[in-house]
């Protein structure tokens, strides 16, 4: 507690305890305390002097800097009256008792002065005091009231104390409760997101558990195949054993037959190059060239036309017969008599021609150059006879020639050989060569020349030659060339009757085995109509065609009458026919007439030409064969 500054003696000898120090409190604390503050120090004062130190209320500490200035001012002044009375005082020595009276006046004067001064300041402190007293008295009762409300206060203050413990008691629960009741959210939450999680694994695990159903279901669908398949396995197995035994057996038999049929095949082959041998040999007692006749039947469009007598005496001799009428030049009976290798009448189908035809076809394959050629007027059948109609009946001898080639490749495998087949077709037109299987308008020019010096075999040069690996490859490249021949027909007036159409056939055959190879060729030729021309176009074409057709007459007649020089060159037919009409060659010739009236002498004309081919009798034709180097 900060001490109150001391009064000089003089207000201390007022014997006012309390009050003037209360009168200089208030004055000196009015100026820096707070009103609560003042009012406390105030409450304090006021108690009875009587009391404890230790019942005293706090008094609030007064700063010593606060009270200073107060404190500095009364000692400043009696200070003062201590100088002035020191100053007189010091100097009066003491055996001067004058000044010294003189002075003790002086102080007596001052003395009263302050005394007076005193009294007057009492009486203000008096006033004041009176003040102070009744403000104490208001401020008492002011206390009271304010004890009394402190006092509720303080009852309520400990109500609402209670109220808050309990509050604060709720408060906790509700705040555990909260706790605990998030604790069981985020339990909560944990369950629903581990049950989320569970019912995807359920999700899953439950398709998973469909699809082992449906597999299972399968499975047992399988396992009761199997268990069936099991007891068919059983049988067998029983089955199999069996076999075995008898495979053994069969092997052993297999082996044995195996031997066998390599003994048979050697058989066979000696067989096929007899039976070869046999054929060829009664083919060259029959002859090389090789002559046949076929009357081919009136179309419905023709059927009013009139017809000479036309007797089939046996199967090699007819007769033709026309009666002439009364009045023309030549008036009578005209009968003439003509027999060759065959004749098919109107009635003969496309097959019984091929059947006489095949051994031709048959001695290709053989080995030996083969030509058969179709000869006769215009609309007598050759085209027929040689390509056919539509339809496989209708097929003429082209188709079934490769036809019969291609059944015989798969014997000819067998025995060891190897086939290839090649094409080519070619047009002779007013002595000049056209590629059937080249459809460009401007063709190189194609040549016969020699295959080589040592042999007879001959080529056309700058010609295509397609190889053929079935019927099928053939007929498409046959039909090809029909068309190319159409075209160069409608373009040229009429011009496939009156060219000759050559289709090639070459086939290379290799036998490693029995180290033997052969190339032959198959000319089948569809010759021009061999009829005189009206027009003057015609004639033309005719001079040509005759020429052709003359040519081959001479070489067919040196070949008959043993000519030293044969005239193959003088012709493009002759020359491209070279090897097959003379030596090396088997010729085959159909001569086509037809049964009309009108067409009589032309008939005639044919049926002459054709017996003298046939009474040509060529060298006899030698195979290909040659052995494949080693
Ligand atoms: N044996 C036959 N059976 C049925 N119809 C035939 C027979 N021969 C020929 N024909 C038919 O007679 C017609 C004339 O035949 P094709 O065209 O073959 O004669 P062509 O001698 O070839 O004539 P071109 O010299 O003008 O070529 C054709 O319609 C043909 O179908």
């Amino acid at each position: 507690m900060s001490r109150i500054p001391k009064y000089p003696v003089t207000a201390a000898k007022e014997n006012r305890p309390g009050i003037s120090n209360n009168r200089i409190i208030s004055r000196t604390i009015g100026n820096g305390l707070s009103d609560v503050e003042k009012k406390n120090l105030l409450l304090n004062h006021t108690k009875p002097m009587n009391g404890t130190a230790s019942n005293k209320v706090a008094a609030p500490r007064i700063k010593r800097s606060a009270t200073a200035p107060s404190s500095a001012t009364v000692p400043t002044k009696a200070a003062k009256v201590e100088k002035k009375t020191t100053t007189v005082a010091a100097r009066i020595p003491s055996y001067d008792y004058k000044a010294r009276f003189n002075d003790l006046v002086e102080k007596h004067k001052v003395i009263k002065s302050e005394l007076s001064e005193l009294k007057e300041k009492h009486l203000e402190i008096s006033d004041e005091y009176e003040k102070v007293k009744d403000t104490v008295e208001s401020s008492a009762s002011e206390r009271d009231a304010l004890k009394e409300k402190l006092l509720n206060t303080y009852t309520e203050l400990r109500k609402h104390s209670t109220d808050l413990e309990s509050l604060k008691l709720d408060f906790e629960l509700l705040k555990r409760e909260n706790d605990d009741l998030h604790g069981k959210t985020r339990l909560l939450e944990d369950v629903t997101k581990s049950l989320k999680i569970k019912t995807s694994e359920y999700d899953k695990l439950k398709t998973e558990f469909d699809d082992l159903t449906r597999r299972y279901k399968s499975l047992s669908e399988e396992a009761e195949a199997l268990r069936v398949l099991t007891d068919h396995l059983k049988k067998v197995s029983a089955e199999y054993d069996t076999l075995q035994i008898n495979h053994k057996d069969a092997l052993d038999t297999i082996s044995k037959t195996k031997s066998d049929s390599e003994a048979l095949q050697n058989i066979l082959a000696n067989m096929y190059k007899e039976q070869r041998m046999l054929r060829n040999t009664v083919q060259d007692l029959k002859g090389n060239i090789r002559v046949y006749c076929r009357v081919r039947p009136p179309l419905e469009s023709e059927s009013s036309k009139p017809l000479y007598n036309l007797n089939v005496l046996d199967a090699c001799s007819m007769e033709v017969e026309k009666i002439e009428l009364l009045n023309s030049a030549r008036k009578g009976k005209s009968q003439h008599s003509f027999s060759f290798d065959g004749i098919f009448t109107p009635h003969a189908s496309q097959e019984d021609v091929f059947a006489e035809v095949s051994p031709m076809v048959q001695s290709a394959l053989d080995g030996y150059n083969v030509c058969i050629f179709a000869y006769g007027q215009t609309g007598s059948g050759k085209t027929y006879t040689m390509e056919g109609g539509n339809g496989a009946e209708k097929y003429g001898i082209i188709p079934r020639a490769i036809d019969m080639i291609f059944d015989c490749m798969v014997d000819l495998k067998r025995m060891g050989w190897e086939l290839s087949i090649k094409a080519s077709f070619l047009e002779i037109y007013n002595e000049i060569i056209y590629d059937l299987l080249n459809s460009s308008k401007d063709q190189e020019s194609h040549e016969i020349k020699m295959v080589n010096s040592k042999c007879s075999d001959l080529y056309v040069s700058n010609l295509k030659e397609e190889e053929v690996k079935s019927s099928h490859d053939f007929i498409r490249l046959l039909i090809f060339a029909q068309r190319n021949r159409q075209t160069a027909a409608t373009l040229n007036n009429e011009r496939s009757s009156r060219s000759h159409s050559v289709a090639q056939i070459k086939i290379s055959a290799i036998n490693e085995k029995r180290k033997e190879k052969f190339t032959s060729n198959l000319n089948l030729v569809d010759l021009a109509g061999s009829e005189s021309g009206k027009t003057t176009q015609r004639m033309d074409e005719t001079k040509h065609i005759n020429r052709s057709l003359s040519e081959l007459s001479k070489v067919i007649l040196s070949l008959q009458t043993n000519q030293s020089h044969i005239p193959y060159r003088n012709s493009k037919l002759t020359h491209l026919l070279m090897p097959s009409l003379g030596g090396n060659s088997k010729t085959l010739m159909l001569v086509n007439i037809n049964q009309f009236d009108e067409s009589f002498n032309e008939t005639l004309n044919s049926l002459r030409f054709a017996t003298k081919v046939n009474s040509c009798r060529t060298i006899k034709a030698k195979k290909n064969i040659t052995m494949v180097d080693s």
